[in-house]
This record gives structure tokens, sequence and C-alpha cells, in this order.
């Protein structure tokens, strides 16, 4: 674990060969999300420069050339060919989706979600006397009342950039904690705040933990905002895969074209895979019977020290031992948070959104293969789960999933499957 990510590993420079593909000869300007110190033939570039992509030698390091006319190796993690004005356009769209009550009745209702907050707040609450308190993504404001209710602190920062904050305001108001909490309706890379925060709380975990990457606005405003050794809530969050059988829904979606009322419609199979099963279902309940091996704990993030550019590209290796035989129609994700002691003698809290715990409203995701396969006890699936952020649709991202099978003689029954996931783009 270096730099707060485990799970992934790092780009190795390439030589930069000559006889690179025609196709990358196609320059191509792009924006550098983040700074970067360069070593060597490295290009050192800030953040939000332009560069010139001349050639790609591979897919972690491009061969790029600052405005300046300096060349060198730029880490692709760090580069997007989105326009700022168009990244503004797609946050309108995203922070309109949260102005209407409906998703936030949902998180309200989901208790499992929301007790863990408040269990995290009320086992620290003597704690958070006299702390500065920054709620990202306020919504509602509950999150920041059970701050104030519970702890004492000195200020709760309660920033929302949907227009939900206005009525937040009012909420506030109505509870009688104007004078410890105050509503920003701004969004949280924009606030000023004049004084820095001992607690950053956020509720950002999405789809697939990291879909709407909410987390990178959480990194700003820790970057920005956090006193040194000042405590993130959640403090960590995991990523969860298990193989799995899901009969039903492969079979509702593709063997449903065999027979309808008598007639032979699996002509349509081939565009029902296209259509139903490039992206995840999201709202999957698994059932702890179907999961074919133990889950495996894939990625886990330290919200202290993840840096952004880590979370452009994930890529992650597992390795399952079947335990009983059956089919292999997908994997299955879940996220677990934690939530760490403002000090050692306050126990962990955990937040498990996965089978074996109470359902939350992230339910469980569920990745179906095009072609179920049949997988027998001690048979070893090895493979990657690679989740690489959309470089136009910010909010999005696609899962690269590739899979072999051994069996437990160690000879390949299933040679190398790959299959791209979108969520959602
Ligand atoms: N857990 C998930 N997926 N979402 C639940 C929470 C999302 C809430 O956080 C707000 N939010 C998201 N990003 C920002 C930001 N950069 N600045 C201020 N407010 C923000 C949204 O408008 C929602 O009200």
């Amino acid at each position: 674990m270096e730099n707060g990510i485990s799970g992934s590993t790092h780009p190795v420079i390439d030589t930069h060969n000559d006889d690179v593909d025609t196709r990358d000869a196609l320059e191509e300007i792009v924006y550098a999300l983040s700074d970067f110190k360069g070593l060597g033939t490295q290009l050192t570039f800030s953040q939000g420069s332009c560069l010139k992509v001349l050639s790609r030698p591979n897919e972690h390091w491009w061969w790029a050339e600052r405005e300046d006319g300096c060349q060198g190796y730029a880490p692709v993690n760090h580069l997007t060919t989105l326009t700022r004005n168009r990244q503004y356009g797609q946050d309108m769209e995203y922070f309109d989706s949260y102005s209407h009550l409906k998703i936030h009745h949902e998180m309200l209702d989901d208790k499992a979600r929301t007790l863990a907050y408040q269990t995290a707040i009320r086992q620290n609450a003597h704690l958070l006397t006299d702390k500065v308190i920054l709620d990202v993504g306020c919504g509602t404001g509950i999150l920041s009342m059970m701050c104030a209710r519970y702890g004492r602190p000195k200020q709760v920062y309660a920033v929302e950039a949907s227009d939900i904050a206005e009525y937040t305001k009012d909420v506030i108001h109505s509870n009688k904690m104007s004078d410890t909490v105050t509503v920003l309706h701004s969004k949280v890379e924009e606030v000023q705040l004049e004084e820095s925060v001992d607690v950053i709380i956020s509720e950002w975990m999405g789809t697939i933990l990291l879909f709407e990457m909410m987390v990178e606005s959480v990194l700003l405003a820790r970057d920005r905002l956090l006193k040194d050794g000042g405590t993130l809530w959640p403090s960590t969050a995991s990523l969860f895969l298990v193989p799995c059988s899901a009969q039903k829904q492969y079979g509702s979606k593709m063997e449903f074209w065999k027979d309808q009322y008598g007639f032979d419609l699996s002509d349509l199979i081939e565009i029902a895979k296209e259509e139903f099963l490039q992206k995840p279902v999201h709202n999957h309940i698994l059932d702890p019977a179907d999961c074919l091996s133990e889950a495996s704990r894939i990625l886990n993030i330290d919200m202290r020290s993840v840096r952004r550019e880590d979370l452009e590209q994930i890529d992650l290796d597992f390795e399952f031992t079947v335990q009983k035989s059956g089919t292999l129609h997908g994997f299955c994700t879940w996220f677990q948070v934690d939530f760490e002691g403002l000090d050692q003698s306050i126990h962990t809290v955990y937040l498990n959104t996965g089978p074996e715990h109470e359902l939350t409203h992230w339910k469980q995701n569920l990745f179906l293969l095009d072609s179920p396969l049949s997988v027998d006890k001690d048979d070893v699936i090895t493979g990657q789960f690679n989740l690489h952020r959309n470089p136009e649709w910010r909010r999005h991202l696609r899962v690269l999933l590739r899979f072999r099978v051994m069996s437990s003689s160690n000879n390949l029954k299933v040679p190398d499957r790959e299959k791209l996931f979108y969520v959602w783009r």
C-alpha cells in the first residue's frame, strides 16, 4: 500500500518505440487533471494545463508535448480530453437529479445506511466538542443535524450544490440549529471557509462504490480544507467481488426468447445480449446460496492517503476457488465503508452492503456473462476486474472483466474470457 490504494499495479514506463501504430499518430489535445512532477524522460505539468499527445506507446504512458514545446512521458491517469465547460454541463445535470426529493427520500429511508452514520457520530460524540465539521453533499442536512444534536461542535458547514440546499436552510432553522449548522449552497470545490476543518463527513458511495465519482469531491475537500491529522468519515472504503449463479436473472433476459407463445424468438438473443448484458444489474439482491466461492475484498481505499489520480484506472486481480459445482452466470460486487473512532478506545463502525448484511438501497450489482459456464468444486477462477473512469463522462466508469478457469488438477478448463461493462457510459 504505497499511496492509499491497494489492489492496483503501478504502471511501468515502456521504451518509447518509434514504430507506434499509425492510428496513434493522430495528435490530440488533452488537459491535465492534476499536477505531475516528472522524473527523467517524464514530463512535468500542472493541473489544467493543455498537452498535445504525440504518440501512445502503452495504455499507461503517452508521449506528449507541453505548450512550451517540452516533450516527455505523461501518465494517462492524469489526462482528460474533456474541456472545462463540458464538465460543467455534466455537473448541472448531475446536481439537478439531486434537487428532487425522491433520491433523498430513498437515502433517508435506508435505515442501515443512515444509522451507521448515526452510530459513528454518537460513539464519538464526546470527542466532537468544539470541533469544526464539514458535511460534503449534505442533502437534507441529516448528518449535519446528527453532529450538532449528539456532539457539541464549534461549527458544522453543510455544503450542498443542488437546489435542495435552499430547503435545507429552512430545515436547519426549524430544528433550531442555525447557530451551529451553516448551510452553504455551493459545490464543495468552490466553497471558501474561514477556517480548516477537523472532520469531513460525507455519504458519497455510488453503484460499484465509485459511480458518480463523488469521492473525487471529498478528496478535493480533504486536500483543501481538512486540518493535518483530521478525520474523514468514512475513513476507508472497500469493494468486494464474488463469482455467482444467477439463473433467474439470466433466464429472464436470455432464455426468455427461446419460446414465446409457442414461437422461437432466439434470433433476438444476440441483440438481447447487447441491450441487457452490457451494463451490470444495479439493483440485484444476491442470495448467499448463489455464491460459488467466498467473496474477496479486491479493493481497499484509505481515504486519508489515496490520490485522485489513482482512481482514474484501478486494475484489480482476483482469484477464487469454487466451493460448490454450479453454473457461473457472472460476478457480484458490493462495498463496505469503515468509520474509525476519533481515538483508539472507540470501536470502528462498519457499513457493509453485502448479501450477509441488512439490505440497503445500494443492494448488490450483478455483472452477467454473455454465455454462462459450468464450474466444479475446487476449480480456480483467476482474472482481473479493471475499473476505468470514462475520460469524457467523468462520473461514469467502465469495468473490464477478464478471467480464466483452471481445474483442480491445474489444466485449463476455460480459456481467457473478457467482457467490457458500462456504468453507465
Ligand atoms: N451516495 C451517493 N451516491 N450520493 C449521495 C449524496 C449526494 C449529495 O451530495 C451532493 N453533492 C455531490 N457532489 C457534490 C459537490 N461536489 N459539492 C456539493 N454537493 C455535492 C448532491 O447534490 C447530493 O445532494
